[in-house]
């Protein structure tokens, strides 16, 4: 069965991480990224966690996993190196209806992690459904060589169009069309080459008269 691709809002959500080494440190990253509220436990964490908890980015708790931990956060990633303890995690957090994610067995879980590219507004999620992590992370690689940095900015100035023609445009029709112009023009080359006056005077043309 194929699983359902979505990206959660997790800003403020409080988020467990059992587990404190190399696997809980990558999640963890991703965690903060997305501005979650994250509590370690672990007994032990690596450096990089434990400076995150130094300068308060992130709340450690130094000790073993106890029973009901998990039913207190919004979404758990259950990351020791135990599959009875992950299991045991995984179980209860399942019980109270969280969302966990178990990092060393595939049987359970009831979602996971996909490879991500990052550029700004845009993100790019990679799934092989846990077929072979490897190739997400080479196929997230590949993707980065395509999906450059320019669109970052191109993200940017299409939503301020958008939002523009959606307080100014009422014809939905007439509306699409334009955006639809606009996000498969030259105006995202044009940008990455630092050719701002062609991109402003492209960006006219297609609006013919609305202000930006
Ligand atoms: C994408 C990425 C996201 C992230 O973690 O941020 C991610 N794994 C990454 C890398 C990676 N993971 C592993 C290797 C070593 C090579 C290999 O084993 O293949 C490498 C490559 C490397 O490290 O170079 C080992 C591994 N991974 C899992 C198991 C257990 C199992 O399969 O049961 C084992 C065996 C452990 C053991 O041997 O004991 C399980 C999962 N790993 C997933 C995600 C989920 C499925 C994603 C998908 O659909 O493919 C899933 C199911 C659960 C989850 O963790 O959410 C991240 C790439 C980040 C990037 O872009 O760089
Ligand atoms: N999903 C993935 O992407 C992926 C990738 C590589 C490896 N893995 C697997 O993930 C697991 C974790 O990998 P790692 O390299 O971070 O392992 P690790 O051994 O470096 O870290 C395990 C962590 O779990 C903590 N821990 C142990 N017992 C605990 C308890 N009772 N309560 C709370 N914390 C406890 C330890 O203190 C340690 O910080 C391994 O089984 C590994 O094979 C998963």
């Amino acid at each position: 069965m194929n699983s359902y691709g979505v990206f959660l809002n997790l800003t403020g959500r409080r988020c467990l991480v059992v587990g404190g080494g190399p696997v809980a440190e990558r999640k963890i990253t991703g965690l903060l990224d997305c501005g979650a509220d994250v509590t370690v436990v672990s007994p032990t964490v690596t450096d990089v966690i434990a400076a995150h908890a130094e300068t308060g980015t992130l709340k450690w708790e130094a000790r073993a996993y106890r029973e009901g931990d998990a039913t207190r956060s919004f979404l758990v990633i259950a990351a020791t190196d135990s599959k009875e303890l992950n299991r045991h995690v995984y179980e209860e957090a399942e019980a109270s209806g969280r969302l966990c994610n178990v990092v060393n067995d595939q049987s359970i879980g009831n979602f996971t992690v996909p490879a991500l590219v990052r550029r700004g507004r845009l993100q790019v999620a990679v799934s092989t459904g846990g077929a072979a992590p490897a190739v997400a992370k080479r196929i997230r690689r590949e993707l980065e060589e395509h999906f450059g940095f320019e669109y970052a900015a191109f993200l940017d100035e299409m939503a301020e169009i958008r939002q523009l023609l959606l307080g100014t445009v009422r014809d939905e029709r007439r509306r699409t069309k334009i955006l639809q112009i606009l996000a498969e023009s030259e105006l995202l080359t044009l940008l990455r080459d630092g050719r701002g006056e062609e991109a402003r005077r492209l960006v006219e043309d297609c609006l013919g008269g609305h202000e930006i």
